[in-house]
């Protein structure tokens, strides 16, 4: 799997993806993109030259051997970028990869979709939902793209066909920012962001009580509803009065958030449909203008619409006043039934949408959206919006720069200091002798503390050389999940196991690859056909890859797991190793196999151990925290990743209540979770979890005792 260049070039800014590899060509790469990920960058349009110069000078373009490009600039600019690049240029259409890199992230990213209620929580006024796991939850939905201009997008279902453009407008983030420059002195996007932060639109607007005096009531208008927007200038400048810069972007990002939104409503009602999701870089987390068109959603819906809005778009981006106004906004017009929804990364849905596209058909034209999204979260990680304007430090020849440069000032800071030290040591001679017994016990401290730093350097130094080398390292896991790919959804334990030394780099050699694997199942399947005792047997694999939800376990009834006692009496951790460890040796043939040299060990605990800290490695976590709280957090986190799996990283989860504290620790809804034995990978013990175990009546040798000695 090769690196992924996509951009998405619009009329104001041209978003950029690039889809990096774990265990990518560079090492410092690969140590700081711990994982696979989606990394976002942005540029204005007029700078075209400065993304050029920003992918050439960081080497992107050497690591890709073609690249993607959406949105109208693909088109107009497709000479010189191909020219520039040297490398071709796969076009794909705005819209579709918009929708595409929409649906792709809504379903696959808990969190990527929240709420924005500042009246719950001034503080933390983001409600993060979880994925949109069920196609019904989602489709279909009103897709508003708040870009330089705005587009209504129907979007019925998750092809990347099943949408029609139905309306438009051109009063739109390229208004907000032509007009915001025209009437204040900003000189940058983020500079009218922070005006609009500190201003008052009542100061700008007319509203209602200005003309009424209160509310007019009879057709519903309260004394604080906008008549007109910027209504109060007019007399204001009349009257020599002057209008703040603040007030003045307050105001007109709300009248251009308002407007949207009321089309937006207008078009969901006209629609029947129940849900809009907003975005386009115009909205860019902008509270402003989040809640803007909120409220707006509310007002217009007049609450007979039960709608879920998703707001996204670069234009709010994080900002208090925007999101505070459209969620008011939204949910005032909806009369309180409107939900509305932000996406995080609202501005780069068509970037994403290609990167995506683009690794789906390199690997296989049939691969739908659902089974991509299932395996890039093997490794997959969104990255922050990075900050426009300022890519200089997150490229990747800069952070070379960068780290060389610290490592240079370290070693600089090192060899003052040991200048340092010999210069008093030579001064202690001549001081009291207290003093200079303080001194040597100083130095000598100093020197036990070097000691033990060169002694867990090495050892640390040993074990992340274990933790990333070439080959069959634990990171290329990730290489084989992205692979698999093109392989039909797992469904039965037989599944074709990961190949975790293997990197499939051209179409050819992967459809060869994919040949042999068809014949191989087709094969084992006549095979099973053949005897009734292997029918059975079938059965019986099937019961285990079943999938069984949280509750279905009743952990509060289990043995093992329900008393503290039983924690007490095995340790935190050991009867979940006892019992994988176990298994392991039934499937010791086959470990043998995948565990890369030099990682066996003779102790069965030991082998787990190692295979958990193996597994927390290969998911881009900290092995360090396999059976800590962090790493039952993470098996949490991994678990709504994989609903189909689960983890030997949990084996410290002992009780339910633990589970459900770790749960809302953790901000995941686990109810909808299911633990069940993965038929993805065929080391079964991986994917073990402990309760399911139990479940399973486990025949390890520790608990047939334990169920004996209960029995007696
Ligand atoms: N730093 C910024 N500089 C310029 N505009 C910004 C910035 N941050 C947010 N914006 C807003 O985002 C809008 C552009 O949004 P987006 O990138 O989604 O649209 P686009 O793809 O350029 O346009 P279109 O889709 O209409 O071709 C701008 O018009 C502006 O309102
Ligand atoms: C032209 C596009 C689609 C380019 O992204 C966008 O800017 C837009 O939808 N503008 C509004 C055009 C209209 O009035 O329908």
């Amino acid at each position: 799997m090769k690196f992924r260049l996509s951009v998405d070039i619009g009329g104001s800014l041209i978003k950029a993806s690039v889809f990096v590899p774990i265990g990518g060509q560079s090492p410092i790469l690969a140590h700081r993109f711990k994982a696979n990920y989606v990394k976002d960058m942005s540029f204005a349009s007029c700078v075209m030259g400065e993304f050029v110069d920003f992918v050439v000078s960081n080497g992107i373009h050497k690591l890709v051997d073609h690249f993607t490009a959406c949105g109208g600039g693909s088109l107009k600019f497709e000479s010189y970028l191909s020219k520039e690049f040297r490398l071709p240029i796969k076009k794909n259409d705005e819209m579709e990869s918009l929708i595409f890199g929409l649906n792709f992230l809504l379903r696959t990213f808990p969190g990527e979709s929240f709420l924005y209620l500042p009246e719950k929580s001034e503080r933390k006024p983001r409600f993060r939902l979880p994925t949109f796991r069920h196609r019904r939850d989602l489709f279909p939905y009103l897709f508003v793209s708040m870009g330089s201009g705005i587009s209504f997008v129907h979007v019925s279902g998750e092809s990347p066909y099943s949408w029609e453009r139905v309306d438009g407008s051109s009063i739109g983030g390229g208004t907000f920012w032509g007009l915001a420059f025209l009437l204040t002195g900003a000189k940058t996007f983020d500079e009218l962001l922070d005006l609009a932060k500190h201003g008052n639109s009542d100061n700008v607007d007319l509203l209602v009580g200005d003309i009424y005096g209160k509310a007019y009531g009879k057709v519903g208008l309260a004394s604080n509803t906008i008549a007109s927007c910027f209504g109060k200038v007019a007399s204001a400048l009349q009257k020599k009065k002057k209008v703040s810069d603040a007030d003045i972007a307050n105001s007109l990002l709300k009248m251009i958030c308002l407007n949207i939104a009321q089309l937006a409503c207008h078009n969901a009602k006209r629609l029947k449909v129940k849900r809009v999701v907003f975005g386009g870089y115009f909205i860019r987390n902008h509270p402003v203008a989040m809640a803007a068109v909120s409220f707006a959603m509310k007002y217009w819906s007049g609450g007979h619409v039960k709608t879920l809005v998703v707001f996204g778009g670069y234009f709010i981006r994080n900002h208090p006043v925007a999101m505070a106004a459209v969620s008011f906004a939204m949910k005032y017009w909806s009369g309180g039934h409107v939900k509305t929804l932000f996406v995080a990364h609202e501005g780069f849905l068509g970037s994403t949408g290609c990167v995506v596209q683009d690794c789906v058909s390199y690997l296989s034209a049939s691969t739908n959206l659902s089974m991509l999204s299932l395996r890039l979260k093997s490794g997959a990680e969104l990255s922050e919006i990075l900050p426009l304007f300022d890519p200089r430090p997150v490229g990747i020849r800069s952070y070379r720069k960068m780290m060389s440069k610290v490592r240079k000032k370290k070693n600089s800071s090192k060899s003052i200091m040991s200048i340092l030290y010999i210069i008093i040591l030579g001064f202690m001679h001549c001081a009291h002798p207290i003093v200079r017994w303080l001194g040597y016990f100083f130095y000598l401290f100093l020197f036990v503390r070097r000691f033990f730093k060169v002694i867990v350097k090495y050892t640390c130094h040993k074990y992340s050389a274990r933790k990333e080398p070439k080959r069959s390292s634990p990171g290329l896991i990730h290489h084989s999940a992205i692979l698999n790919l093109t392989q039909s959804a797992p469904t039965s334990p037989s599944h074709t196991p990961l190949e975790l030394d293997t990197i499939v780099l051209d179409e050819k050699e992967h459809a060869e690859k994919e040949e042999v694997e068809e014949e191989e199942e087709e094969e084992e399947e006549e095979e099973k056909k053949e005897g009734g005792d292997r029918d059975k047997q079938e059965e019986e694999e099937e019961d285990i890859g079943r999938s069984i939800s949280i509750d279905e376990l009743d952990l509060k009834s289990n043995p093992f797991f329900a008393t503290p006692k039983t924690s007490s009496l095995h340790g935190t951790s050991r009867h979940p190793s006892v019992c994988l460890s176990a298994l392991a040796h039934q499937h010791d043939a086959k470990l043998s196999e995948q565990i890369p040299s030099g990682r066996k060990r003779s102790s069965s605990t030991g082998l787990l151990t190692s295979h958990s800290r193996y597994l927390a490695n290969s998911i881009g976590g900290d092995p360090k925290a396999v059976g800590t709280r962090e790493g039952m957090k993470m098996g949490i986190m991994q678990l709504k990743a994989f609903p189909k799996s689960s983890f030997a990283l949990l084996p410290t989860l002992e009780t339910y209540e633990q589970v459900k504290a770790v749960e809302a620790e953790s901000d995941t809804d686990l109810s909808e979770a299911e633990f069940a034995l993965s038929p993805e990978y065929s080391i079964p013990f991986i994917k073990i979890h402990p309760l399911i175990l139990e479940q399973l009546e486990c025949r390890c040798d520790y608990c047939q005792r334990h169920r004996k000695g209960k029995l007696q």
